[in-house]
């Protein structure tokens, strides 16, 4: 199964012109403290421009749910990624389809998914977001087979297709591997996408 593709972090509705042009499912708005973060206002104009079969995931972190929703009614967000210490709970009161992202250090992380019964996947990442860093992927192989699976941390063009031989995720989702100097990068997502999808793109 070829996997779906996420890029996050894009910050400008330049960037969301030049993403529309390529083969990807997903982009992802960071709204949480980072590097990265953009404002409702600026996601708002984003989603206006971006094309209509790829889906706006909003991506917090801890931020309270009734504030997640606010923000997701007003910049039209498809669903949301929480990448902190949400609970089930706090999923569920969401009013669109939630990823729980998990930061994988050892197998222990797995046994939470379980308890997770309000969620559409888990997005399984190397730490708190954004950092660039691999985990040990070997600590997630199998799970797509149970799991809704969306692959993140330290992805780039060159480990992508080790990745997806050991996890074969539903989705594969970057940030730092497609950027240069903090700021995304066309021929790095280019060259992504080709390795994902596995064939040229002009
Ligand atoms: O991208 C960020 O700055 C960010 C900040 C806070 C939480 C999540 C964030 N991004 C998510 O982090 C992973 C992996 O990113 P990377 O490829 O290792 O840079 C991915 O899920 C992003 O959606």
């Amino acid at each position: 199964m070829i996997p779906k593709i996420k890029i996050c972090g894009l910050k400008t509705v330049e960037q969301i012109v030049m993403a529309n042009q390529y083969d990807i499912d997903y982009v992802g708005f960071v709204f949480a403290k980072s590097k990265r973060q953009i404002s409702p206002g600026q996601a708002r104009d984003m989603k206006k421009c971006l094309r209509k079969d790829i889906k706006a995931v909003g991506v917090f972190v801890d931020t309270p749910i009734e504030e997640v929703n606010e923000i997701v009614r007003y910049c039209s967000l498809d669903m949301v990624q929480l990448h902190g210490n949400e609970n089930n709970d706090q999923c569920a009161k969401s009013i669109v389809p939630v990823w729980k992202a998990l930061s994988v250090k050892d197998q222990e992380i797995l046994e939470v998914l379980p308890f997770y019964k309000n969620v559409t996947g888990f997005v399984f990442d190397s730490g708190s977001g954004g950092t660039g860093k691999t985990f040990s992927w070997e600590l997630v192989n199998g799970i797509s087979k149970d799991y809704f699976t969306v692959l993140a941390g330290g992805l780039n063009a060159g480990n992508i297709s080790e990745a997806i031989k050991i996890v074969s995720p539903h989705v594969v989702d970057v940030s730092s591997g497609v950027e240069t100097n903090g700021e995304k990068d066309e021929k790095k997502i280019k060259e992504f996408i080709r390795k994902v999808k596995g064939y040229e793109i002009r």
